[in-house]
């Protein structure tokens, strides 16, 4: 399961600041190569103990006061598919325009719980003007809130969480589920097809609930696993290709509902910032990744080809480059077994669960000989070390001033558990905390 909302609107009614509001401080595809899809598009949240995702679909057409109705059909079709709740964004300043009408009239079809947001109710005379929303027709509830300084979005949180399961990550099957996620033309659907032989490898079909996600299952190669199939998604999304933004957010759903991405790049084309915008988004998500350099029968090699492809992909990645790289063609059928076992592997490297005791014998033995550096002639003792009881590996290192450990000497206890352990392909999550 998994938990989206979309943020749709006409320009300038508010999607970015009610976006940051949302997501509070959590920033998530860092990104400054790419043009088009910031920080600002995608990012994660939680509320009463239940993540979710948040999508501000306005992206795209930013800055732009002529919007049309193409625009508005792009926001609302990547609503539909990617959101399990919608919030139409109105600014009962400006009152409502033209363009609100044609986001009501595309609205009206969605069969998703649609929220109207009348923003800008920054004091309590506004409120007064909440009532001329109704007429949009669109909505099951209005929610008058202000973005700015935060007034109503409280309530609005509560019932938008009243739609979302508490743990998506909760999985009843013990079955790897594998998403194949890339950009437009890389070979997913090929690779798709080389890997699994449609007819004769289904064992059941599992239609996913309230998404548009189908995840089958499949025995190949001696393997049983979840395939999460996007076909819909991607043959809707080729009308839409034009615009990067699109196609990175297109990957969303597969990827919250997966354990695994295979995150497929074109050999021809190396890893471009939009590649490594769907990295990172795997990345944010904390699921495990293994990248499969396709098309490689189209690359001229010699002995170095290989190697070379590789280092510039880990400069790429870094500083998550523990990650398996596999050279692969959906055409010649050339080594999709090797990228499966990579999956399945990296599968088991997401699940295990340390040792306490032989993770603090060898973990405090590596803070001794290296321990944090003292700040502001404070001494940091780190006591002991958890994994905690969750999906994917986190860690809580406990000490005596946990606020003043920093990024760096947590990247360095990340390193040794991955020195130590075997963690490819997987994100893993450091927190200091008070003992
Ligand atoms: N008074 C008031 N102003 C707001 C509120 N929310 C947003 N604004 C202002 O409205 C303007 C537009 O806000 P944005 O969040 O950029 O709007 P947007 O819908 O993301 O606009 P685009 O990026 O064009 O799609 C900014 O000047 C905000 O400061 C609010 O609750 N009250
Ligand atoms: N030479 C070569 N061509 C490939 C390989 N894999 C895919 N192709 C070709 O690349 C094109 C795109 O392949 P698809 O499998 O449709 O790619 P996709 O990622 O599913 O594309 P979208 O549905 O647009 O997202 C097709 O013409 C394939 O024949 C490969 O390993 N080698």
């Amino acid at each position: 399961m998994s938990n989206i909302v979309a943020i749709v609107g006409r320009p300038n009614v508010g999607k970015s600041t009610l976006f940051n509001r949302l997501v509070g401080g959590r920033v998530a595809i860092v990104n400054e190569e790419s043009g088009v899809t910031r920080d600002r598009n995608y990012g994660k949240s939680v509320w009463n103990g239940k993540d979710f995702s948040v999508i501000d679909t306005g992206g795209y057409v930013s800055n732009s006061s002529d919007i049309f109705e193409e625009e508005i059909n792009k926001q609302v079709l990547l609503a539909m598919d990617e959101a399990d709740v919608i919030l139409f964004v109105c600014d009962v300043e400006l009152g409502i325009t033209d363009l609100d009408y044609s986001f009501a009239r595309m609205l009206r079809k969605v069969t998703k719980p649609v929220y109207l947001i009348a923003n800008k109710v920054d004091n309590g005379e506004r409120l007064y003007d909440v009532h001329e929303f109704y007429k949009l027709g669109v909505g099951e509830e209005i929610f008058p809130i202000s973005s700015i300084n935060g007034s109503g979005t409280g309530e609005l949180l509560d019932k938008l969480v009243s739609h979302f399961t508490s743990d998506p990550l909760e999985d009843e099957n013990e079955l790897p589920k594998i998403a194949i996620v890339g950009r437009p033309n890389v070979g997913k659907s090929s690779t798709i097809n080389a890997l699994i032989d449609k007819e004769r490898n289904i064992v059941t079909d599992i239609a996913g609930t309230t998404r548009d996600t189908l995840t089958t299952r499949y025995n190949r190669f001696g393997h049983d696993f979840l395939l999460v199939d996007t076909a819909g998604l991607r043959k809707k999304a080729k009308v839409n290709e034009d615009v990067e933004f699109y196609s990175v957010m297109r990957s969303v759903r597969a990827i919250e509902d997966s354990d695994v991405c295979m995150l497929l790049i074109d050999a021809t084309r190396g890893m471009e910032a939009q590649d490594l915008n769907i990295f990172h988004l795997i990345e944010r998500n904390q699921k495990g990744v293994v990248v499969l350099v396709n098309k490689w029968d189209l690359i001229e090699k010699d002995n170095k080809t290989t190697i070379n492809f590789e280092k510039d992909l880990r400069a790429k990645m870094a500083p998550f480059n523990d990650v398996e790289i596999i050279f692969t063609s959906a055409l010649t059928k050339q080594r999709l077994l090797k990228a499966l076992e990579a999956a399945i592997e990296t599968y088991r490297n997401r699940a295990q669960k340390l040792k306490t005791s032989e993770l603090n014998r060898i973990m405090l033995e590596e803070i001794e000989n290296y321990p944090p550096p003292s700040l502001k002639g404070k001494y940091i003792r780190i006591k002991y070390v958890t994994q905690l009881p969750t999906k994917t590996p986190t860690f809580a290192f406990y000490c005596n001033l946990p606020q003043y450990v920093k990024e760096p000497y947590k990247r360095f206890l990340e390193n040794k558990i991955r020195e130590h352990w075997n963690f490819t392909g997987v994100p893993i999550q450091i927190f200091m905390r008070k003992k």
